[in-house]
């Protein structure tokens, strides 16, 4: 009676299948692909090891065990480093570039020289597992920190030792029950699944990686959500405009697009806040933020450049685009009053707040696709708006080709063009 069934194998071959095209998918969609990648590879190997540590059985190879045992193992260490690397870069770790050659090669030494020597199987897995525990170690090391201390270090030694250890008494007992099953028939039944066994060790595995990776892409959303955000607004902060825009500038300049900017300033805010109160004038910040927003295309990105600036990125937008835009937001902040009857502790009569800005807009065809030409640009635009009255436009439209300036330009009363 065969110790291990084809079917276990089978069976446990395509659950084990099933995990990682399950672990591709879910880690896949966080785009953390070379990690994701590090642990498919990783599980692979350790996977195929497993198979071949099964062959002789399967096969009746028994003459070349010692051969099959040393292959796998070599295999199974190699996927181990591979997955433990995969743990440090979640952990934010250094990745040990040649940790998978270091395993690799001092295995295939060890392993060889032990084959040529004859050595019993006993010594050759004992040799791999002093190898594995080792690779433990850097794998549990990096899953729970560091410790620099010479206890620590004692520790983890001690733990990784352990766990080998276990690991090993494990095969010993595949061990004596594939090569003894007539002395130790109890153990024929758990033999026969121990594939299966080492399947569900490995989903286990995927599973607790899988739960790190989903915790630390959450911590890694909070983070760059609260490093990239306006508290206020809720638009992006100074610093995750800079980041978009240099996305965008890279994009566009690559693609041959025009790219615009827009900065928007509310006029005569400090007679909000001396008026009405920081609270109220933290409120007209918000909603203004949010009408701005709205008026806006899909695409086109918003953040708050300052106090009561915003700055405004149009990718695949030319100079007369950002113009009609800009006097497009100007109007609806015109047209859209500030509602303030709802905000709490507010003792005035006044329900809502009419608010006007003033925008300079540029884009790259006149100034070029360098970020702080584009700021320094539409700075100076504002500027030109703020000086004519404000509650208006200004633009470098003017500076186009007269073929271009063909192009239609909604001009007003309330739209300057820089000088
Ligand atoms: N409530 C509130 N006020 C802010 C915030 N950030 C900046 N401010 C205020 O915005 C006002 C900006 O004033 P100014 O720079 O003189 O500009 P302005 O009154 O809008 O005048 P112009 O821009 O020239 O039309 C200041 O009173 C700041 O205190 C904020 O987050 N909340």
């Amino acid at each position: 009676m065969p110790v291990l069934d084809l079917n276990s194998v089978i069976l446990s071959s395509i659950g084990l299948t099933f995990m990682l095209v399950l672990v591709l998918l879910v880690f896949g969609a966080y785009q953390q692909r070379a990690l994701v990648m590090r642990w498919v590879w990783g599980m692979l190997l350790i996977g195929l090891g497993l198979s071949i540590y099964f062959i002789p059985d399967v096969f009746a190879l028994r003459a070349q065990h010692e051969l099959y045992v040393s292959i796998a193992f070599s295999a199974i260490c190699l996927g181990l480093s591979v997955y433990v690397n995969g743990i440090r870069m979640l952990r934010g770790y250094r990745i040990y570039r040649y940790l998978s050659l270091l395993v690799l090669t001092t295995l295939l030494a060890c392993n060889a020289i032990l084959l040529n020597m004859h050595a019993p199987l006993r010594v050759i897995l004992l040799s791999n597992f002093l190898v594995m525990s080792w690779v433990f170690a850097y794998g549990s090391r990096s899953l729970m920190g560091f410790g620099k201390d010479f206890i620590s270090h004692v520790f983890w030694l001690c733990c990784s030792l352990f766990s080998a250890m276990t690991l090993m008494l494990l095969f010993m007992m595949f061990e004596v029950a594939l090569i003894d099953a007539e002395l130790l028939k109890d153990f024929q039944h758990w033999s026969a699944h121990a594939y299966m066994i080492a399947t569900i060790v490995m989903v286990l595995i995927a599973v607790t990686c899988l739960l790190l990776l989903v915790m630390n892409v959450r911590t890694q959303a909070g983070l760059q959500a609260i490093a990239t955000l306006d508290g206020l607004t809720g638009v992006l902060n100074r610093r995750g405009l800079q980041d978009a825009a240099n996305r965008m500038q890279a994009v566009s300049q690559r693609i041959k697009l025009p790219m615009g900017m827009l900065i928007v300033d509310l006029d005569y805010f400090k007679k909000v806040n001396d008026v009405y109160g920081h609270l109220v004038g933290d409120a007209v910040l918000k909603v203004c933020a949010g009408t701005i927003h709205s008026a806006l295309r899909g695409g086109d990105v918003i953040g708050r450049y300052g106090g009561e600036e915003f700055c405004i990125l149009l990718p695949n937008t030319g100079e007369h685009e950002s113009a009609v835009l800009a006097e497009r937001i100007r109007k609806t902040i015109e047209t859209t009053p500030v509602n303030i009857a709802g905000i709490e502790s507010l003792d005035v009569s006044t329900r809502a707040i009419k608010c006007t800005v003033s925008v300079g807009a540029v884009s790259s065809e006149t100034v070029g696709y360098q970020i702080d030409s584009l700021f320094a640009a539409a700075d100076h635009n504002l500027y030109q708006a703020k000086q004519a009255g404000r509650n208006r436009i200004a633009s470098n439209a003017h500076r186009l080709q007269a073929s271009d300036e063909a192009k239609p330009v909604k001009r007003n009363a309330s739209v300057i063009v820089s000088q």
